[in-house]
């Protein structure tokens, strides 16, 4: 059955803005997230990235338009910063259970999903900016969500960080079929796999496949003729199928044990 074509809508925005104090903060957006999607955020400081990320997740109400979002919708969210007391003392297995209770099993089975597992007993402060953005993932992941929101995944993350960690959103995505709601606050990259990109100056600028907004006159005419060199669109050719353990299915082989040769990515 083709998966595409059941997907399920977890949330749609249909015009809706937000007004405080007389101003308004964003509006006019129209948004839909299915299951297995990704859509991205981009614009500049203060364009209602955040703003609509709140309205998707219930956080902020609109004043303006409606927000529907699936009965029961389960959301996992990975924070832009996380306000952590950094003079005491904190394991990895201790932050996953701060804001609910798992089991044992259930917090090694989130690590191990995230390539974390190592880091167990690990003390938060002491792990690099890419092994803690996997360890918040793995705190996202570990409620089972239906929408993972994302907020600025990358940051403090160097270039080989970044390509991992993007790695890892097309695997939960394609594991999970969750939905993947992302903001990038600087513009730099894109995932190719992004289905949706949705460009906001306090409304919907421009919209469309990455690719396509980076063309898009009004993409170029809010960030000016540089833009089409600052949207660098994180690239991921897929040229071989896996089998359902992971393998990679060899041309021609029904299944290669030793197919593990990844050599057909392409990362830049
Ligand atoms: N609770 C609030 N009350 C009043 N104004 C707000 C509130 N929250 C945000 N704003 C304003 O709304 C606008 C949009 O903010 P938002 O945080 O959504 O932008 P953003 O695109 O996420 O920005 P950045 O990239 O800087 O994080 C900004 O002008 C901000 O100052």
């Amino acid at each position: 059955m083709d998966a595409r074509a059941q997907r399920e809508t977890l949330i749609t925005l249909s015009n809706a803005g937000v007004t405080r104090g007389g101003r308004t903060l964003v509006s006019g957006v129209d948004l839909t997230i299915a299951r297995g999607e990704i859509v991205t955020l981009i614009g500049p400081n203060g364009s209602g990235k955040s703003t609509t990320a709140k309205l998707a997740t219930g956080v902020l109400k609109p004043s303006i338009g409606t927000v529907l979002r699936k009965p029961g919708l389960r959301i996992g969210y990975v924070p832009q910063k996380l306000t952590i007391d950094w003079t005491l003392p904190l394991t990895v297995d201790r932050l996953m259970t701060l804001t609910g209770r798992y089991s044992a099993s259930e917090i090694s089975a989130a690590l191990e999903a995230v390539g974390a597992a190592r880091l167990l007993k690990a003390a938060v402060q002491e792990l690099s900016g890419g092994e803690f953005q996997r360890v918040l993932f793995a705190r996202a992941m570990i409620r089972k969500p239906d929408l993972l929101v994302l907020d600025e995944p990358v940051q403090g993350v160097d270039f080989s960080g970044e390509v991992a960690l993007y790695d890892l959103v097309r695997q939960i995505r394609d594991t999970t079929q969750s939905g993947i709601l992302m903001i990038s606050h600087d513009l730099h990259v894109v995932m190719a796999e992004t289905d949706t990109v949705i460009c906001l100056n306090g409304h919907v600028c421009c919209r469309g496949t990455p690719s396509a907004v980076k063309r898009s006159p009004e993409y170029l005419k809010l960030f000016g003729e540089r833009a089409a060199g600052s949207l660098a669109i994180y690239q991921h050719h897929h040229d071989h199928e896996h089998h359902d353990d992971g393998c990679v299915v060899a041309e021609g082989h029904e299944h290669d044990d030793e197919g593990h040769d990844h050599a057909g990515h392409h990362h830049g």
